[in-house]
Protein backbone atom coordinates (compact mmCIF):
# COMPACT_ATOMS: atom_id res chain seq x y z
CA UNK A 1 0.00 0.00 0.00
CA UNK A 2 1.27 3.40 -0.82
CA UNK A 3 3.05 5.02 2.25
CA UNK A 4 0.85 8.86 1.94
CA UNK A 5 2.54 10.33 5.00
CA UNK A 6 5.95 10.51 3.27
CA UNK A 7 4.98 11.73 0.61
CA UNK A 8 6.44 15.54 0.02
CA UNK A 9 3.45 17.50 -1.21
CA UNK A 10 4.77 20.04 -3.86
CA UNK A 11 3.33 23.10 -5.62
CA UNK A 12 4.90 24.35 -8.85
CA UNK A 13 3.46 27.94 -9.96
CA UNK A 14 3.81 28.71 -13.73
CA UNK A 15 4.17 25.10 -14.90
CA UNK A 16 3.96 26.04 -18.62
CA UNK A 17 6.32 28.03 -18.90
CA UNK A 18 9.62 27.78 -20.17
CA UNK A 19 11.94 26.94 -16.99
CA UNK A 20 8.17 26.06 -15.05
CA UNK A 21 7.94 23.00 -17.73
CA UNK A 22 11.13 21.49 -17.38
CA UNK A 23 10.81 21.85 -13.64
CA UNK A 24 7.89 19.78 -14.17
CA UNK A 25 9.02 17.35 -16.26
CA UNK A 26 12.25 16.63 -13.51
CA UNK A 27 9.27 16.60 -10.48
CA UNK A 28 7.22 13.99 -12.11
CA UNK A 29 9.86 11.61 -11.97
CA UNK A 30 10.09 11.31 -8.66
CA UNK A 31 7.00 8.94 -7.68
CA UNK A 32 7.40 10.09 -3.74
CA UNK A 33 5.95 13.25 -4.67
CA UNK A 34 2.31 14.42 -4.83
CA UNK A 35 2.58 17.59 -7.45
CA UNK A 36 -0.16 20.30 -7.76
CA UNK A 37 0.76 23.04 -10.36
CA UNK A 38 -0.94 26.48 -10.87
CA UNK A 39 -1.12 28.34 -13.94
CA UNK A 40 -2.67 30.98 -15.56
CA UNK A 41 -5.75 29.16 -18.36
CA UNK A 42 -3.91 29.67 -21.63
CA UNK A 43 -4.22 27.69 -24.65
CA UNK A 44 -0.76 27.14 -24.33
CA UNK A 45 -0.93 25.73 -20.98
CA UNK A 46 -3.97 23.55 -21.35
CA UNK A 47 -1.88 22.12 -24.15
CA UNK A 48 1.22 21.70 -22.73
CA UNK A 49 -0.16 20.48 -19.19
CA UNK A 50 -2.84 18.06 -20.56
CA UNK A 51 -0.99 14.91 -20.88
CA UNK A 52 0.21 15.72 -17.23
CA UNK A 53 -3.59 15.28 -15.95
CA UNK A 54 -3.67 11.90 -14.61
CA UNK A 55 -0.09 12.49 -12.12
CA UNK A 56 -0.33 15.97 -11.36
CA UNK A 57 -2.89 17.82 -10.19
CA UNK A 58 -3.83 20.64 -12.17
CA UNK A 59 -5.53 24.05 -10.95
CA UNK A 60 -5.82 26.91 -13.29
CA UNK A 61 -6.16 30.60 -11.74
CA UNK A 62 -4.57 33.91 -11.32
CA UNK A 63 -1.80 33.96 -9.00
CA UNK A 64 -2.51 37.69 -8.51
CA UNK A 65 -6.10 36.60 -6.91
CA UNK A 66 -5.73 36.06 -2.95
CA UNK A 67 -8.39 33.70 -2.90
CA UNK A 68 -7.22 31.42 -5.62
CA UNK A 69 -3.87 31.44 -3.82
CA UNK A 70 -5.12 30.81 -0.52
CA UNK A 71 -6.67 27.91 -1.92
CA UNK A 72 -3.96 26.16 -3.55
CA UNK A 73 -1.55 26.95 -0.90
CA UNK A 74 -2.98 24.14 1.16
CA UNK A 75 -0.89 21.78 3.04
CA UNK A 76 1.95 22.11 0.89
CA UNK A 77 6.07 20.82 2.17
CA UNK A 78 7.49 22.38 -0.81
CA UNK A 79 5.94 25.66 -3.60
CA UNK A 80 8.56 26.38 -6.18
CA UNK A 81 7.77 29.36 -7.57
CA UNK A 82 7.99 30.44 -11.13
CA UNK A 83 4.76 31.89 -12.40
CA UNK A 84 6.11 36.10 -13.39
CA UNK A 85 5.37 37.98 -16.43
CA UNK A 86 8.50 38.41 -18.38
CA UNK A 87 10.53 40.68 -20.81
CA UNK A 88 9.20 41.98 -22.97
CA UNK A 89 5.60 41.60 -21.68
CA UNK A 90 6.98 43.26 -18.20
CA UNK A 91 8.35 46.56 -20.15
CA UNK A 92 5.20 47.24 -22.53
CA UNK A 93 2.65 46.78 -19.24
CA UNK A 94 4.75 47.61 -15.82
CA UNK A 95 1.59 47.27 -14.11
CA UNK A 96 0.76 43.91 -15.08
CA UNK A 97 4.29 42.92 -14.34
CA UNK A 98 3.75 44.46 -11.13
CA UNK A 99 0.28 42.77 -10.29
CA UNK A 100 1.52 39.03 -11.19
CA UNK A 101 5.18 39.08 -10.34
CA UNK A 102 4.36 41.45 -6.76
CA UNK A 103 0.84 41.24 -5.69
CA UNK A 104 1.27 37.18 -6.50
CA UNK A 105 4.34 36.66 -4.52
CA UNK A 106 2.36 38.78 -1.64
CA UNK A 107 -0.13 36.56 -2.24
CA UNK A 108 1.51 33.33 -2.03
CA UNK A 109 3.79 34.21 1.00
CA UNK A 110 0.61 35.13 2.58
CA UNK A 111 -0.98 31.99 1.55
CA UNK A 112 1.84 29.87 2.49
CA UNK A 113 1.81 31.12 5.64
CA UNK A 114 -1.51 30.91 7.11
CA UNK A 115 -2.47 27.57 5.19
CA UNK A 116 1.22 25.69 5.11
CA UNK A 117 3.68 27.44 7.42
CA UNK A 118 6.38 25.10 7.32
CA UNK A 119 6.45 25.31 3.47
CA UNK A 120 9.42 25.59 2.19
CA UNK A 121 9.49 28.24 -1.05
CA UNK A 122 11.78 28.29 -3.72
CA UNK A 123 11.85 31.43 -5.85
CA UNK A 124 13.15 32.11 -9.25
CA UNK A 125 14.53 35.70 -9.50
CA UNK A 126 16.60 36.86 -12.36
CA UNK A 127 20.15 38.02 -13.31
CA UNK A 128 18.54 41.59 -14.23
CA UNK A 129 18.59 42.96 -10.78
CA UNK A 130 22.52 43.60 -11.36
CA UNK A 131 21.51 46.05 -13.58
CA UNK A 132 24.05 46.99 -16.31
CA UNK A 133 27.19 45.23 -15.39
CA UNK A 134 29.38 45.87 -19.15
CA UNK A 135 32.10 47.56 -17.58
CA UNK A 136 32.22 45.35 -14.86
CA UNK A 137 31.09 41.65 -15.75
CA UNK A 138 32.23 39.18 -13.24
CA UNK A 139 28.90 38.88 -10.65
CA UNK A 140 28.80 38.33 -6.91
CA UNK A 141 25.72 37.13 -5.21
CA UNK A 142 26.34 40.34 -2.80
CA UNK A 143 26.54 43.05 -4.87
CA UNK A 144 24.27 45.56 -4.91
CA UNK A 145 21.01 45.35 -6.20
CA UNK A 146 20.62 48.35 -9.04
CA UNK A 147 18.54 47.19 -12.15
CA UNK A 148 19.09 49.13 -15.25
CA UNK A 149 16.83 51.97 -15.78
CA UNK A 150 13.33 51.13 -16.82
CA UNK A 151 13.83 47.39 -15.97
CA UNK A 152 10.40 46.66 -14.89
CA UNK A 153 11.21 43.52 -14.52
CA UNK A 154 14.24 43.40 -12.71
CA UNK A 155 12.52 46.40 -10.27
CA UNK A 156 9.55 43.77 -9.98
CA UNK A 157 12.58 40.83 -9.05
CA UNK A 158 13.93 42.90 -6.15
CA UNK A 159 10.74 43.92 -4.71
CA UNK A 160 9.67 39.73 -4.58
CA UNK A 161 13.21 39.11 -3.20
CA UNK A 162 12.67 41.44 -0.33
CA UNK A 163 9.35 40.14 0.36
CA UNK A 164 10.50 37.00 0.48
CA UNK A 165 13.81 37.44 2.66
CA UNK A 166 11.55 39.18 5.19
CA UNK A 167 8.70 36.15 5.72
CA UNK A 168 8.26 33.28 8.16
CA UNK A 169 8.57 30.63 5.57
CA UNK A 170 11.97 28.31 5.04
CA UNK A 171 13.03 29.99 1.23
CA UNK A 172 15.63 30.19 -0.79
CA UNK A 173 15.98 32.26 -4.00
CA UNK A 174 17.89 31.69 -7.18
CA UNK A 175 18.98 34.38 -9.16
CA UNK A 176 18.59 33.02 -13.29
CA UNK A 177 21.56 34.19 -15.35
CA UNK A 178 20.09 34.28 -19.29
CA UNK A 179 17.62 31.22 -19.73
CA UNK A 180 17.30 30.33 -23.07
CA UNK A 181 14.66 28.58 -24.36
CA UNK A 182 11.51 29.10 -26.40
CA UNK A 183 11.35 32.57 -25.68
CA UNK A 184 10.22 34.42 -29.00
CA UNK A 185 12.26 36.75 -31.05
CA UNK A 186 11.84 40.51 -29.81
CA UNK A 187 12.59 43.95 -29.82
CA UNK A 188 14.54 43.33 -26.77
CA UNK A 189 17.05 41.23 -28.89
CA UNK A 190 18.44 45.18 -29.58
CA UNK A 191 18.66 46.07 -26.67
CA UNK A 192 21.94 43.83 -25.45
CA UNK A 193 25.38 45.39 -25.90
CA UNK A 194 26.77 42.87 -28.29
CA UNK A 195 29.70 42.29 -26.25
CA UNK A 196 27.88 42.22 -23.21
CA UNK A 197 29.50 38.31 -21.81
CA UNK A 198 26.66 36.13 -20.96
CA UNK A 199 26.14 32.94 -19.37
CA UNK A 200 23.48 30.42 -20.52
CA UNK A 201 21.35 28.16 -18.78
CA UNK A 202 19.42 25.49 -20.43
CA UNK A 203 15.78 25.29 -19.25
CA UNK A 204 16.61 21.26 -18.62
CA UNK A 205 19.48 22.02 -16.00
CA UNK A 206 17.75 25.17 -14.47
CA UNK A 207 14.64 22.66 -13.53
CA UNK A 208 17.02 20.45 -12.39
CA UNK A 209 18.42 22.88 -9.80
CA UNK A 210 14.82 23.91 -8.91
CA UNK A 211 13.92 20.02 -8.51
CA UNK A 212 17.09 18.81 -6.93
CA UNK A 213 16.93 22.29 -4.19
CA UNK A 214 13.82 20.08 -2.80
CA UNK A 215 16.02 17.53 -1.35
CA UNK A 216 18.60 20.29 -0.59
CA UNK A 217 16.53 22.29 2.10
CA UNK A 218 18.52 22.61 5.04
CA UNK A 219 22.13 23.83 2.77
CA UNK A 220 20.33 26.14 0.85
CA UNK A 221 17.61 27.81 3.39
CA UNK A 222 17.58 31.43 3.93
CA UNK A 223 19.89 32.19 1.08
CA UNK A 224 20.33 33.25 -2.31
CA UNK A 225 22.19 31.83 -4.98
CA UNK A 226 23.37 33.10 -8.60
CA UNK A 227 22.09 30.10 -11.20
CA UNK A 228 23.94 29.70 -13.72
CA UNK A 229 25.62 27.25 -16.74
CA UNK A 230 29.32 27.44 -15.40
CA UNK A 231 32.15 28.52 -17.60
CA UNK A 232 31.29 26.10 -20.58
CA UNK A 233 28.39 28.24 -20.61
CA UNK A 234 29.72 31.65 -21.51
CA UNK A 235 29.76 33.37 -24.82
CA UNK A 236 29.78 37.13 -25.44
CA UNK A 237 26.22 37.92 -27.06
CA UNK A 238 27.08 39.19 -30.46
CA UNK A 239 28.80 35.41 -30.96
CA UNK A 240 25.66 33.87 -29.33
CA UNK A 241 23.58 36.09 -32.24
CA UNK A 242 25.88 34.93 -34.87
CA UNK A 243 25.63 31.09 -34.08
CA UNK A 244 21.80 31.60 -33.56
CA UNK A 245 21.14 33.20 -37.31
CA UNK A 246 23.53 31.31 -38.68
CA UNK A 247 21.17 27.99 -37.17
CA UNK A 248 18.15 29.52 -38.41
CA UNK A 249 19.52 30.12 -41.63
CA UNK A 250 19.50 33.79 -41.47
CA UNK A 251 22.94 33.98 -42.16
CA UNK A 252 25.42 36.38 -40.37
CA UNK A 253 23.76 39.32 -37.50
CA UNK A 254 25.10 41.74 -39.81
CA UNK A 255 22.81 44.91 -38.62
CA UNK A 256 24.23 48.27 -39.09
CA UNK A 257 26.02 50.55 -36.49
CA UNK A 258 23.55 51.82 -34.08
CA UNK A 259 21.17 48.75 -33.80
CA UNK A 260 22.13 47.28 -30.65
CA UNK A 261 22.22 49.37 -27.76
CA UNK A 262 25.80 49.70 -25.92
CA UNK A 263 24.54 50.38 -21.83
CA UNK A 264 21.38 49.71 -19.57
CA UNK A 265 20.95 46.27 -19.65
CA UNK A 266 21.99 43.38 -17.83
CA UNK A 267 24.08 39.93 -17.80
CA UNK A 268 27.63 39.04 -17.03
CA UNK A 269 29.01 35.82 -15.73
CA UNK A 270 28.53 34.56 -12.08
CA UNK A 271 31.75 34.35 -10.46
CA UNK A 272 30.31 32.31 -7.59
CA UNK A 273 27.87 29.99 -9.96
CA UNK A 274 29.95 26.87 -8.58
CA UNK A 275 28.52 27.44 -5.20
CA UNK A 276 24.80 26.42 -6.51
CA UNK A 277 26.09 23.35 -8.30
CA UNK A 278 28.57 22.34 -5.33
CA UNK A 279 25.12 21.82 -3.97
CA UNK A 280 23.30 20.60 -6.22
CA UNK A 281 25.45 19.06 -9.54
CA UNK A 282 22.29 20.12 -11.19
CA UNK A 283 24.46 21.30 -14.45
CA UNK A 284 24.92 18.09 -17.56
CA UNK A 285 24.58 20.97 -20.54
CA UNK A 286 26.88 23.48 -22.18
CA UNK A 287 26.68 25.93 -24.80
CA UNK A 288 26.98 23.12 -27.29
CA UNK A 289 24.13 21.15 -26.36
CA UNK A 290 21.95 24.33 -26.38
CA UNK A 291 22.48 24.96 -30.08
CA UNK A 292 22.16 21.32 -30.69
CA UNK A 293 18.68 21.75 -29.38
CA UNK A 294 17.80 24.84 -31.27
CA UNK A 295 19.02 22.81 -34.31
CA UNK A 296 16.73 20.18 -33.54
CA UNK A 297 13.63 22.54 -33.49
CA UNK A 298 14.10 23.87 -36.78
CA UNK A 299 13.11 22.32 -39.69
CA UNK A 300 15.56 21.73 -42.63
CA UNK A 301 12.90 23.05 -45.05
CA UNK A 302 12.29 26.21 -42.72
CA UNK A 303 15.77 26.80 -42.63
CA UNK A 304 15.79 27.09 -46.12
CA UNK A 305 12.82 29.29 -46.73
CA UNK A 306 14.66 31.58 -43.98
CA UNK A 307 18.04 31.94 -45.88
CA UNK A 308 15.95 32.77 -49.31
CA UNK A 309 13.94 35.43 -47.64
CA UNK A 310 16.81 36.57 -45.19
CA UNK A 311 17.45 40.08 -46.15
CA UNK A 312 13.47 40.48 -45.52
CA UNK A 313 13.48 38.89 -42.27
CA UNK A 314 16.79 40.95 -41.09
CA UNK A 315 15.38 44.55 -42.88
CA UNK A 316 12.16 43.84 -40.85
CA UNK A 317 13.84 43.23 -37.48
CA UNK A 318 16.39 46.05 -37.63
CA UNK A 319 13.06 48.11 -37.81
CA UNK A 320 12.04 46.85 -34.78
CA UNK A 321 15.39 47.76 -33.17
CA UNK A 322 14.53 51.12 -30.41
CA UNK A 323 18.24 52.05 -30.58
CA UNK A 324 18.87 52.08 -33.98
CA UNK A 325 15.27 54.55 -34.52
CA UNK A 326 16.10 56.67 -31.52
CA UNK A 327 19.95 56.92 -33.63
CA UNK A 328 18.31 57.32 -36.86
CA UNK A 329 15.18 60.08 -35.66
CA UNK A 330 17.96 62.15 -32.95
CA UNK A 331 16.03 61.32 -30.08
CA UNK A 332 18.28 62.93 -27.94
CA UNK A 333 16.54 61.13 -24.52
CA UNK A 334 16.55 58.12 -26.29
CA UNK A 335 20.11 57.58 -26.99
CA UNK A 336 21.68 58.62 -23.83
CA UNK A 337 19.84 55.54 -22.51
CA UNK A 338 20.92 53.46 -25.30
CA UNK A 339 24.14 54.56 -26.20
CA UNK A 340 27.31 55.96 -24.32
CA UNK A 341 28.54 59.64 -25.29
CA UNK A 342 30.39 59.63 -28.94
CA UNK A 343 33.29 61.58 -29.65
CA UNK A 344 32.58 64.06 -32.16
CA UNK A 345 34.84 62.33 -34.73
CA UNK A 346 33.24 58.89 -34.27
CA UNK A 347 29.47 60.77 -34.36
CA UNK A 348 31.59 62.31 -38.00
CA UNK A 349 32.32 58.91 -39.39
CA UNK A 350 28.36 57.14 -38.62
CA UNK A 351 26.53 60.20 -39.92
CA UNK A 352 28.83 59.80 -43.24
O1 LIG B 1 -0.45 36.03 -14.82
C1 LIG B 1 0.30 35.10 -15.06
C2 LIG B 1 1.32 35.18 -16.02
C3 LIG B 1 2.14 34.08 -16.26
N1 LIG B 1 1.93 32.95 -15.56
C4 LIG B 1 2.74 31.76 -15.85
O2 LIG B 1 4.11 32.00 -15.56
C5 LIG B 1 4.91 31.19 -16.41
C6 LIG B 1 5.94 32.08 -17.07
O3 LIG B 1 6.67 31.37 -18.02
P1 LIG B 1 7.64 32.06 -19.11
O4 LIG B 1 8.01 31.03 -20.09
O5 LIG B 1 7.01 33.32 -19.57
O6 LIG B 1 8.86 32.47 -18.21
P2 LIG B 1 10.24 31.70 -17.94
O7 LIG B 1 10.01 30.27 -17.63
O8 LIG B 1 11.24 32.04 -18.98
O9 LIG B 1 10.64 32.48 -16.61
C7 LIG B 1 11.35 31.90 -15.57
O10 LIG B 1 12.62 32.48 -15.50
C8 LIG B 1 12.63 33.90 -15.37
C9 LIG B 1 14.09 34.29 -15.30
O11 LIG B 1 14.78 33.90 -16.43
C10 LIG B 1 11.83 34.35 -14.16
O12 LIG B 1 12.54 34.24 -13.00
C11 LIG B 1 10.48 33.67 -14.06
O13 LIG B 1 9.88 33.91 -12.80
C12 LIG B 1 10.60 32.19 -14.27
O14 LIG B 1 9.31 31.60 -14.38
C13 LIG B 1 3.94 30.49 -17.41
O15 LIG B 1 3.62 29.22 -16.96
C14 LIG B 1 2.70 31.37 -17.33
O16 LIG B 1 1.50 30.70 -17.66
C15 LIG B 1 0.95 32.86 -14.58
O17 LIG B 1 0.76 31.81 -13.95
N2 LIG B 1 0.17 33.95 -14.35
Amino acid sequence: MENKISRKKILLTGASGTVGFETLQHLVQHTDYEITVFDLKTQNSVQKLAPFRSRVEIIYGDISNREEVLKVAENKDVAIHLAAIIPPLADIDPEMAYSVNVRGTENLIYALEKNSPDCYLIFSSSISVYGDRIKNPQISITDILQPSPGDQYGETKVLCESLIAKSKLSWSIFRLAAIMGNHKISKLMFHMPLDTPMEICTPKDTGRAFTKAIENQKKLEKQIFNLGGGKDCVITYGSFLDKMFAEFGLGKADFPQKAFAEKNFHCGILKDGEDLNNILGFRQQNLNDYFEMVRQKIHPLQKKITFIFKSIIKKWLLSQSEPYQAFKKGNVKKMNHFFNPLEKEKLETILL
